[in-house]
């Protein structure tokens, strides 16, 4: 398949041999020289060096994901640390701040408003035959940026180059999607070069309505895909009213609930607090707080507490303060689960009363705001707790509610750390400590590789569980030993595999697989089997290329004039 202007498998690889050349007949039509991969990827790390801005960057390894993918994802694969943060957060969020500025190639699916009741249609023009997977926004929050609207497709487009980096999906077999349903960013509205239609958005009702016909027409085409909600507003109606129904999962309540409930596990081992003794203040009270939330009740009424004892161990403040049932608002119904009732008609306005009222054992933080973990906060933090657990997870880093530097300072390296967006290393008393990253990347690209591996008809709560413990386990001794919470990104591939193994295991558990004979593969087994699914780049031979090539390939020499 081609996508976009350029052709991702278009036969121009220096790696090629002289035998490939001439078979295709592209002798003279590059360099002499048969280079390897290894080489290329150090003249593409050249080229990055050589661009001032991150921008340029982003612009150029997008250009080498759409002409030489297999170089690209070798190049990912390879520098995860260094590449990720180049093609998804932070980078990306800027990127989509600038999209319509800096597009030069359509790298995905518009799904406009004017489009409804013809869907089925428009999805017929995506060229590939098979799609394992698509992530799909309304680019109506994106990261902590707000409404960027048809400039969020950043966002699907970077998902899904970590969807292949990370866990080895077939970047042919992947499809970003961007719901066009207005936007009420009146910057873009204002925009002369605004790529999507120039309205406000429609209702939420009317936005519901062309979901459920994007979802009927996708299955329609592909069955049995699997569907990640990335970046919605309020994101709430669609996983309620899909989750039983599709192999669908949002990735900001289920996602990141998932890789900080893996990353409390740890954190909660190592601050030596008992976990009937931990009190965590949650920042923000939206879809991501609320599905971090959940998921560590989860792991509260897994070790014996009742779901109402569970509950009560969140202290959830959003921008009027702490969520209580006496505030005397209207509560949204995702808070009502964690409103408190035992505030005895007290109110607590600020995050520092807060801290003050409950003293915390845990800090999390994502509401989209930079800054707000204060140097007093944080140093109370330190104060009440040996190991204060402080997790900044907003993004991307502007947003970051402290940085690493902050929180080492602050709690004189006591701070048990992880942040949404990467943060450098920070040399405290001699030694250099690397902050985690408590981002959904470590357990989205195996939840769907597990999914689309065994078939599952649906992703149960009981996967999304799984994924946590899988990522958990995935810490090895080494890490352990530093500290930290979340494997080295390095290993992201074997964590990955984790990952799939433990969410396929649960599927089976809930006779949700519909490819059975995984069943008979013990935990080995099954391994192995993922680690052969996995798309791997290398150098392009001879029948590979053959297989690649698009019909009516854009190389420019035909068969008429021969072969040389
Ligand atoms: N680390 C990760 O993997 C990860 C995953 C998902 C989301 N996030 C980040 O989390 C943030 C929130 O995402 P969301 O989907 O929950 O957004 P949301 O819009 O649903 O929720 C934001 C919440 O923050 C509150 N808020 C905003 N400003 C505030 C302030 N100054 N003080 C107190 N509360 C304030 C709002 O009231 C709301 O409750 C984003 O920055 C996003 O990038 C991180
Ligand atoms: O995209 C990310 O980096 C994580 C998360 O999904 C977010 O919305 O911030
Ligand atoms: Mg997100």
């Amino acid at each position: 398949m081609s996508r976009g202007s350029g052709s991702p498998f278009r036969p121009y690889d220096t790696s090629f041999t002289n035998d490939v050349r001439k078979a295709l007949g592209i002798r003279g039509l590059m360099p002499p020289v048969v280079e390897s991969f290894e080489l290329q990827k150090n003249r593409c790390l050249e080229q990055i060096a050589m661009k001032t801005t991150s921008i340029d960057k982003y612009m150029y390894l997008s250009n080498l994901r759409n002409t030489n993918t297999d170089l690209f994802y070798r190049l990912l694969i390879d520098n995860m640390r260094e590449i990720t943060p180049l093609v998804y957060t932070p980078v990306v969020g800027e990127a989509c701040q600038k999209w319509s500025h800096i597009y030069t190639q359509p790298e995905g699916l518009y799904l406009s408003w004017s489009d409804r009741g013809n869907l089925r249609n428009v999805l017929e023009n995506w060229p590939a035959e098979e799609v394992d997977i698509v992530v799909v926004t309304d680019g109506s929050r994106i990261l902590g940026l707000g409404d960027l609207g048809v400039n969020g497709m950043g966002i699907p487009v970077g998902k899904l180059a970590l969807y292949v980096g990370c866990a080895g999906i077939d970047p042919r077999k992947t499809l970003p999607i961007t719901i066009d349903m207005g936007t009420n960013n009146e910057g873009n509205l204002g925009d002369p070069m605004y790529l999507g239609t120039k309205m406000h958005r429609v209702t939420e009702e009317d936005e519901l309505e062309f979901l459920d016909e994007m979802m009927i027409a996708l299955n329609d085409r592909w069955p049995g895909l699997v569907v990640q909600f990335e970046d919605f507003k309020n994101p709430f109606p669609s996983l309620e009213r899909y989750k039983n129904t599709y192999t669908a999962f949002n990735d900001d309540i289920q996602g990141t609930g998932a890789v900080i409930l893996g990353g409390v596990m740890s954190g909660f081992g190592r601050s030596g607090i008992p976990l009937a003794e931990q009190r965590l203040v949650f920042m923000g009270a939206g879809s991501a707080a609320v599905g971090v939330a959940k998921q560590i009740v989860e792991l509260f009424i897994k070790n014996g507490m009742t779901e109402d004892e569970a509950r009560r161990k969140f202290w959830l403040v959003d921008s009027k303060g702490l969520v209580t049932n006496d505030r005397g608002d209207h509560l949204a119904e995702h808070k009502l689960f964690f409103s408190r009732d035992d505030n005895s008609g007290q109110q607590f306005a600020s995050l520092e009363e807060v801290v003050d009222y409950v003293k915390p054992t845990a800090l999390m933080g994502l509401c989209t705001t930079g800054g707000v973990f204060t140097e007093s906060i944080i140093k109370k933090m330190a104060a009440m707790n040996e190991h204060p657990l402080i997790f900044p997870l907003s993004n991307p880093v502007h947003k970051s509610e402290c940085t690493f530097e902050q929180a080492m300072k602050w709690t004189d390296g006591k701070v048990i750390f992880a942040s949404g967006s990467p943060f450098p290393a920070y040399t405290h008393n001699g030694v250099e400590h690397i902050p985690g990253q408590g981002n959904n990347m470590y357990v989205f690209p195996g939840i769907g590789l597990g999914a689309i591996l065994c078939q599952s008809t649906h992703i149960s709560q009981d996967m999304i569980y799984a994924s946590a413990a899988g990522l958990a386990k995935s810490v090895n001794d080494e890490e352990k030993a530093k500290g930290w919470l979340y494997p080295d990104l390095r290993r992201i591939r074997e964590v990955s595999v984790v990952v799939a193994r433990e969410v396929i295991r649960a599927a089976q558990a809930g006779n949700l697989d519909r490819k059975k004979n995984l069943q008979r593969l013990n935990d080995a087994e099954l391994d192995e089997f993922i680690k052969k699914a996995m798309y791997d780049p290398c150098e392009p031979s001879s029948s590979h290329i053959a297989s690649r090539v698009p019909s009516g390939s854009s190389s420019p020499v035909s068969e008429e004039r021969g072969r040389f």
